[in-house]
């Protein structure tokens, strides 16, 4: 046994082995050790190998699919092996085959899926050239719906393009790491999996043409190669061929407004900076009425369009659902409707489920009246073409509902296993071979009542159980009066068991019609599945309407319960909002104070200044937010907005520290800036929230006036930059297509809740007048002897006038920011930065090489450099 074990391992490679023996899975040596680490089982021993123990652990097999769930949420890949010989003819070990794969990114079965989430599997080639020229070819598959994309990128934009896709696990050609850094569970193929020919031999072969042409793929080798292995690689997880996919789409980076790992988890729009799952911007729109509407609108959130038609069309069809006042009927009517896309692509894999196939049953009959609902509001309302082509996507065959009712049970059996799951009148034999059972329960009641008669034993009973079988009951009292046809079966404390010779042929008759309805069952299953095969791609098709109908809707229903208007796409790159709100923030606080932002040709750049708490953040990331949900075809939270083509979204809010990647606060700030200063364009979005705080003050003002000059003037990117550097504040009285604005606050009461100062959360334009950093400091707390003492060194501080740090650097004081007729630094030169002598002479000194006397020296003459000294 343990040599077939070994042999299957081998073949399980780098996958844990469930090994089934009996009504367990065992898994030995490493595996069990592994295992029963990850799943808290107890290691035990059998046998030895070359005089070691061997190590063991088990789970029972009918609860393998939590045991499972939990590996795979982990990143552990599993290979289930499953008896396929009969223990009764084998000689030597019952025969054993590796019967499924389940890996992280190739999950179908429902348990193991989160319902509103994608898992994907992705696989990535990286070319041959050199740098930029160096092209990265990128296949995901998503096997619970047999949706299946490439595309290519530069390895620069692979890791963008990993957060866009999102994949549970990449496989990798053996022996070459992922080159970035990126959280999922990672496997390898054999390289020439990879290789052109083979990857496009195979790809050929699944979908049985001449040629990759029909799929617009031929101007993307790396990506072919990378869409071979990944399908070769899925292939061997399942134990069927895929035939739900059917289809390989190529994703173009000129789709999508493109959005770097920092800008999607900065925005919040599917998890918290925390990592939690709301509020986000999904969680927020999130009214979807299926799981297969969530997905997508999910995917959606994450696919921001370049372009203005698709996305106007769906702006139109909430419009429409709006307009005829819609949106709630819709969703009511889509509500019963469950996992068409899942349950399509199980189909295909034929591993659905009785139960699913009865919902799906019961949807069917629900479909015309959707159809004509949805035609009715296109109808109505000079026709919607989308939402027409989306009632045509949902249209079936009624050969499909009809087979459905004809041979799925009302309430079908949870397994095929169990029988019970085809409807009565589906099959002759099969309607027969049941009737034999249902009709023992006469038989056996008859039976009773004539063998209490013949022996005269009046409590004498005709029972079953699961280990005996049938046998007449009789009472311990009672045994003097069986008659002798009567066989002993079992003694129990008061009773004895029998059987006789009639009721044993019943038994048999009786068995056998079990088994044989059982097997016919599972034989008329498969036959079914064949039946439906044929259905799996309009199935999905109407799947993926119906889907696309329920994100139209839940945006429509939140556009109407928090009065969203729509916005006008635009072909040039500009953003005209009036009154916008945060769509997240608004549902959170009571009072939102809208706010208008103007960003166009001519007004490139806002330098965001106001307190602490002010607002800035929210108003930088409300205006991105804004811009994204007009780009997915929604509806936006404001008056009214012009939102034009926008080609990425970029934003540097806060920092975390990259401790696993060894980066600090400062170096990832600056990482981030360098990103945005490499790639951005006229047509980008940037959001800069404090560059440059993370270094000394000279260092973080000079860079930060640098980053704005070169946004400005090399980039000309859409930007909002927010300081609290009063310096950056004169830039647009030196370049008139930057402007200022603040978010405005009041000096409050001295005492109360609102101590110090008030927040009005309002963006006026011109710079802020001063900072209110102490007060906020008073807000949060600071002991009253610390803000004395901050005052007294402020009121100092500005009584000298222009030594601030941050004056000095550009000489002036913020006051005269925007006086004309002082000398400024030249806006193309670079800033002059005046040196401090303390600071120059403290640089100077290198303590660990000073004597006592030369430390001593070095104190006296800083002292005498120091202002309050002369
Ligand atoms: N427009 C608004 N209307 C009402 N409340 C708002 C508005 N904008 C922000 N707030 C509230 O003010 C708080 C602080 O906002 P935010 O974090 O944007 O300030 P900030 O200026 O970026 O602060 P800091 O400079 O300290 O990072 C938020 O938690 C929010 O509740």
């Amino acid at each position: 046994m343990m040599q077939q074990y070994l042999r299957l391992k081998a073949e399980a490679g780098a996958h844990l082995l469930f090994y089934r023996m009996g009504d367990f899975y065992e898994m030995f040596y490493d595996d069990a050790v592994k295992a029963a680490r990850l799943l808290n089982l107890t290691l035990t021993t059998r046998g030895a190998s070359n005089g070691v123990p061997i190590k063991m652990a088990g789970i029972p097999h009918h609860s393998a699919e939590g045991y499972l769930g939990r590996l795979v949420k982990l990143g552990e890949s599993v290979a289930v092996c499953e008896q396929t010989g009969d223990p009764a003819t084998s000689k030597g070990p019952v025969e054993r085959k590796i019967v499924r794969i389940v890996t992280p990114g190739t999950l179908t079965d429902e348990a193991l899926l989160p319902a509103k989430a994608d898992r994907a599997i992705a696989s990535v080639y990286l070319g041959n050239g050199k740098g930029e020229a160096r092209r990265v070819g990128l296949a995901w598959l998503n096997l619970a719906n047999g949706q299946f994309h490439v595309t290519e990128c530069s390895l620069a934009l692979l890791g963008s393009e990993l957060h866009r896709i999102s994949p549970a696990e990449v496989v990798l050609p053996e022996g070459i790491p992922l080159p970035v850094t990126f959280t999922a569970s990672i496997n390898t193929s054999p390289s020439w999996h990879f290789e052109t020919a083979n990857a496009r031999q195979h790809l050929l072969a699944h979908f049985r043409t001449d040629s990759l042409a029909g799929f617009d793929v031929e101007d993307m080798p790396e990506a072919v190669c990378a869409a071979g292995a990944l399908l070769r690689y899925v292939s061997g997880t399942q134990s069927q061929a895929l035939a739900h996919v059917q289809q390989l789409s190529a994703d173009r980076a000129s789709q999508y407004v493109l959005l770097d790992p920092v800008t999607r988890r900065n925005l919040e729009l599917t998890e918290t900076l925390r990592g939690e799952e709301s509020p986000t911007l999904f969680s927020t729109l999130d009214h979807c009425r299926t799981p297969m509407g969530s997905r997508l609108l999910r995917r959606w959130l994450h696919h921001p369009l370049r372009d203005n038609a698709p996305a106007a069309r769906r702006q139109q069809a909430i419009a429409t659902l709006l307009a005829a006042r819609d949106p709630l009927a819709l969703q009511t009517s889509l509500r019963p409707f469950p996992d068409v896309e899942r349950i399509a692509a199980r189909l295909a894999l034929r591993s659905v489920r009785p139960r699913e196939l009865a919902s799906l049953r019961d949807a069917l009959a629900l479909m015309p009246a959707l159809r004509e609902q949805v035609v009715a509001l296109s109808r109505d309302l000079d026709a919607d073409p989308h939402l027409g082509s989306l009632s045509d996507q949902c249209e079936l065959d009624p050969a499909l509902a009809e087979l459905l009712q004809r041979a799925v049970a009302q309430e079908p059996a949870v397994n095929v296993r169990d029988g019970g799951v085809l409807a009565l009148g589906f099959d002759e034999e099969l309607d027969e071979l049941r009737a034999l059972e249902s009709h023992s329960g006469d038989f056996l009641v008859k039976l009773e009542a004539r063998e209490r008669e013949r022996t005269g034993i009046a409590n004498l009973r005709v029972e079953f159980n699961r280990v005996h079988g049938f046998f007449i009951e009789v009472t311990r009292g009672q045994t003097d009066k069986v008659p002798d046809d009567y066989r002993r079966r079992q003694t129990l404390k008061n009773a004895e068991r029998y059987i006789t010779p009639e009721l044993k042929t019943w038994e048999d008759k009786i068995l056998s019609a079990q088994d044989r309805a059982l097997a016919r069952e599972k034989w008329l299953w498969e036959q079914l599945l064949d039946l439906l095969a044929p259905y799996v791609q309009p199935l999905a098709r109407a799947a993926a309407a119906l889907a696309e109908l329920d994100v139209l809707a839940a945006l429509a229903s939140h556009a109407l319960s928090n009065d969203w208007v729509a916005p006008q796409l635009e072909e040039s790159a500009e953003i005209t909002i009036e009154q916008g709100r945060h769509p997240v923030v608004e549902r959170v606080i009571e009072r939102f104070t809208p706010n208008d932002c103007l960003l166009s040709n001519t007004r490139r750049m806002l330098l965001v200044t106001g307190p602490n708490m002010g607002g800035k953040s929210t108003y930088m990331r409300q205006v991105a937010l804004i811009v994204l949900l007009a780009r997915v075809g929604s509806f936006v939270p404001a008056t009214s907005a012009r939102i034009g083509r926008i080609d990425r979204i970029f934003t540097r809010i806060g920092a975390a520290d990259d401790l696993a990647g060894g980066r600090s606060t400062f170096m990832m700030e600056m990482t981030e800036a360098a990103a945005i200063l490499a790639s951005s364009t006229q047509d980008s979005l940037v959001l800069m929230d404090e560059i440059g705080r993370g270094t000394s003050t000279y260092d973080g003002l000079a860079l930060a006036w640098a980053i704005a000059h070169q946004l400005l003037m090399q980039n000309r990117a859409l930007t909002l930059f927010a300081t609290h550097y009063f310096e950056l504040t004169r830039l647009p009285a030196m370049q008139p297509e930057a402007a200022n604005v603040h978010l405005a606050a009041a000096e409050g009461p001295i005492t109360g809740p609102q101590r110090g100062i008030v927040f009005l959360h309002e963006v006026r334009e011109g710079p802020a007048s001063r900072s209110y950093g102490i007060q906020v400091a008073q807000r949060a707390g600071v002991p009253p002897s610390v803000i004395r003492m901050a005052r007294r060194e402020l009121d100092r501080l500005e009584a000298q006038g222009g030594t601030t740090p941050q004056m000095s650097l550009f000489g002036g004081s913020p006051e005269d920011a925007n006086a004309p007729g002082i000398a400024e630094p030249g806006w193309d030169t670079e800033p002059e930065i005046v040196t401090d002598p303390l600071h120059d002479a403290l640089q100077s000194i290198d303590p660990d090489v000073l004597s006592p006397r030369e430390a001593l020296d070095a104190l006296y003459r800083l002292k005498a450099l120091s202002p309050s000294s002369s």
